[in-house]
């Protein structure tokens, strides 16, 4: 397959995202297989991983989607998270999986987390693809977690960098001289 011209090399080959979807589909079947549960996605960075994942979990639930803003066009947190856009399902006594591509300095989850404890979730865990844990700047650790990666910028399957490279079906690394 031929590499974006921006791309430094992959991270995640297509077929390796294939496996770590089985992997957390399987292992989320196992834990909510007896709840009322509800998977959330952050948008729009979790819109492929979220539509593979949810094809793979062999439950019934219901799913909503959230936009949180708080990188405008950079590659580094503002820290001031905006929800742009809220649920449109109630989520009071709902067991939440909130599924997210990406957590980097932890702020648009531990916002979001919060968010949803205040509506009156029952139980609010995460569902993240990449952690990139050395760029944290709140605690927070995923309930499951796809890969853990170095502190590279990375785009695609969902990841963006000034909204672009979001359709590339593999994540690999942006090359500095894009946004240097
Ligand atoms: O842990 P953090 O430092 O908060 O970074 C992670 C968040 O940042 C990105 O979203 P972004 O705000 O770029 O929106 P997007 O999903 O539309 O790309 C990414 O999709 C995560 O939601
Ligand atoms: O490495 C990243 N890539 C894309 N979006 C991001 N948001 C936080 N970190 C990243
Ligand atoms: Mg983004």
């Amino acid at each position: 397959m031929m590499l974006h011209k921006d791309v430094e090399s992959v991270l995640l080959s297509q077929e390796k995202l294939e496996k770590i979807v089985k992997s957390l589909a399987k292992q989320i079947e196992k834990d909510y297989n007896d709840k009322e549960f509800m998977m959330v996605g952050l948008l729009k960075g979790s819109v492929a991983f979220m539509a593979d994942l949810m094809k793979r979990v062999n439950l019934d639930f219901s799913i909503d989607f959230m936009v949180a803003s708080s990188y405008g066009s950079g590659t580094e947190s503002s820290g001031r998270v905006k929800i742009v856009s809220d649920l449109t399902l109630p989520v009071q006594g709902k067991d939440v999986l909130v599924v997210e591509d990406i957590i980097d300095s932890g702020n648009t989850l531990n916002f979001v987390m919060n968010y949803l404890m205040t509506k009156g979730a029952n139980s609010v865990k995460v569902c993240t693809l990449c952690d990139k844990p050395s760029r944290r700047k709140v605690p927070l650790v995923p309930d499951y977690c796809g890969a853990e990666i170095p502190d590279e910028f990375i785009v695609g399957y969902g990841l963006d960098y000034a909204e672009k490279y979001r359709n590339l079906p593999y994540i690999g690394i942006l090359k500095r001289s894009v946004y240097e």
